[in-house]
């Protein structure tokens, strides 16, 4: 049984655990106390290139699995890790920070990529169709892309990491995983769980590093290589893409947020309320699709920011271990002082501190759910990923100004919208330009649905048939019938 006594901290290379090349370790540790949780082994390009040979010699025989086997695979995979759910989520908190309550959620959320991914392993549809002008036939196949490159982030370690590995493994491509470095261990914990299922050695090859540009660079610039998919910040996303560009690979980005969180005058505030507290608090807001900003109709204000402000105020801070907080560590210094940053930046213009405002004391990065109100326009908090959770909030006085400043942005993944009007929330979520909208709803986020964003928040789509695709290239075929 895996515990955190046993964990593996080795490089998971062609189905074995692997010592680097270079004797060189690095050190995780728990943010909420700084004490170290776990040494782990160090890639270098060496390892970068043994885990590409190993990738690309498993890929024949994988693309060649029937998709039910890979499908009945991918099924054990999920059941497996609801077996362990307790061991994976006490490990997503320890080098992440984040509430057990969270760090069981999302280990629900990562093994139902493997259930949803089991299921359309099966679904590969293609087409056939008459040529327009008679004769022959246009056939359409999709097939495995080959070795893909996965960059999973910090702040889901599990589920970002599971969203791109069942789609690739049900498509039927080969794996290099490059996990965060402030959080590897909930991939190397996943390493076992894929053998035991059944996945062949080499299919999956999970390799940590300290130094992830010139090992991901290493990835991208070998031909054997044909996509990289990455989520995280849109500054990093944008360093891949031109990287990419040099062996022209697809690739699937999900990159930064600003999501707005508006509240019509004729909104139930107290469903706006219960959504506002998820799509702030999920991960104490280290999220993508965390509500960045609120824009609150003037009719509905006064009720929304006391009732949101009593709820925050209650949330309970603590290390994440113990099961009666609900708000843990962030994840380290630089995100905790960019949270204090914005917070100061806005009261210095002129925004109410309605609860928090203050980091807290002692050991680790506890920041306390904060709430701004009358947030002025120029805030930086407006503009810029929070990552914290902090909810700054703006009186506007019509609707079509309320779209007008949610679109105000480079950004463009998750939107919440929040009407008794049905109708006129969806033409409102028509207009509204981003990738996703939450229509009465405080998440966004679901394995069946296609999760991605337009403008600078990224390219294509994770999660639902679509992120399957990702991994399949189109095959057309013209047959003389
Ligand atoms: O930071 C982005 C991760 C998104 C997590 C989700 O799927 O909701």
């Amino acid at each position: 049984m895996l515990s955190i006594a046993n964990l593996p901290t080795d490089l998971y290379i062609d189905g074995s655990w692997a010592k680097p090349a270079q004797p060189r370790s690095f050190t995780v540790s728990d943010p909420a106390t700084g004490e170290r949780v776990a040494q782990v082994a160090d890639a270098g390009l060496d390892d970068a290139r043994a885990a590409v040979d190993a990738a690309a010699a498993a890929l024949p025989a994988w693309r060649d699995t029937p998709p039910r086997t890979r499908a009945e695979v991918l099924r054990k995979v999920h059941l497996l890790m609801l077996e362990r759910l307790e061991e994976l989520a006490r490990i997503i908190t320890l080098e992440n920070g984040k509430p057990l309550a969270d760090s069981r959620a999302e280990t629900r959320y990562a093994a139902e990529f493997f259930r949803w991914y089991s299921e359309e392993a099966c679904r590969n549809l293609g087409s056939v169709s008459q040529a327009p002008a008679g004769g022959y036939r246009i056939l359409v196949q999709h097939q495995p892309i080959g070795v893909v490159a996965l960059v999973t982030p910090w702040n889901f370690p599990s589920a970002m990491g599971a969203r791109k590995i069942a789609p690739a493994l049900a498509a039927g491509c080969s794996v290099l995983v490059k996990p965060a470095s402030l959080t590897p261990l909930s991939m190397l914990a996943l390493a076992d769980i894929l053998a035991e299922a059944g996945v062949p050695d080499g299919v999956v090859n999970i390799v940590p590093t300290s130094r992830s540009g010139p090992l991901v660079d290493l990835w991208l610039h070998d031909p054997r290589v044909r996509l990289v998919s990455f989520t995280g910040s849109t500054e990093v996303g944008r360093i891949l893409l031109k990287a990419a560009a040099d062996q022209v690979l697809k690739t699937p980005m999900e990159l930064g947020g600003n999501a707005p969180f508006l509240v019509l005058d004729d909104a139930d505030v107290e469903a706006a309320v219960d959504g506002a507290m998820i799509a702030k608090m999920r991960n104490m807001g280290e999220a993508c699709t965390a509500a960045n900003r609120f824009y609150v109709g003037a009719g509905v204000y006064d009720a929304f920011v006391r009732a949101f402000a009593e709820r925050m105020r209650a949330q309970k801070i603590g290390h994440g271990l113990d099961e009666a907080n609900q708000v843990g560590s962030l994840i380290d210094a630089a995100t905790r002082d960019k949270v204090e940053e914005l917070v100061q930046d806005a009261v210095a213009r002129g925004a109410r501190v309605l609860c928090g405002g203050e980091r807290l004391p002692g050991p680790g990065y506890f920041y306390p759910p904060t709430v701004l109100g009358d947030v002025p326009a120029d805030s930086r908090v407006l503009s810029e990923e929070i990552f914290g959770p902090v909810a700054p909030i703006v009186r506007v006085a019509s609707e079509d100004e309320m779209v007008e400043l949610a679109n105000g942005t480079e950004y463009g993944l998750a939107a919440y919208l929040y009407t008794r009007d049905l109708a006129k929330g969806l033409k409102l979520a028509e207009r509204l330009e981003f990738g996703m909208v939450a229509l009465n709803r405080g998440l966004v986020s679901d394995p069946a649905a296609p999760f991605g964003g337009v403008k600078q928040s990224g390219l294509g789509r994770e999660g639902s048939w679509e992120g399957m695709q990702e991994y399949m290239e189109t095959k057309y075929v013209a047959v003389e019938w």
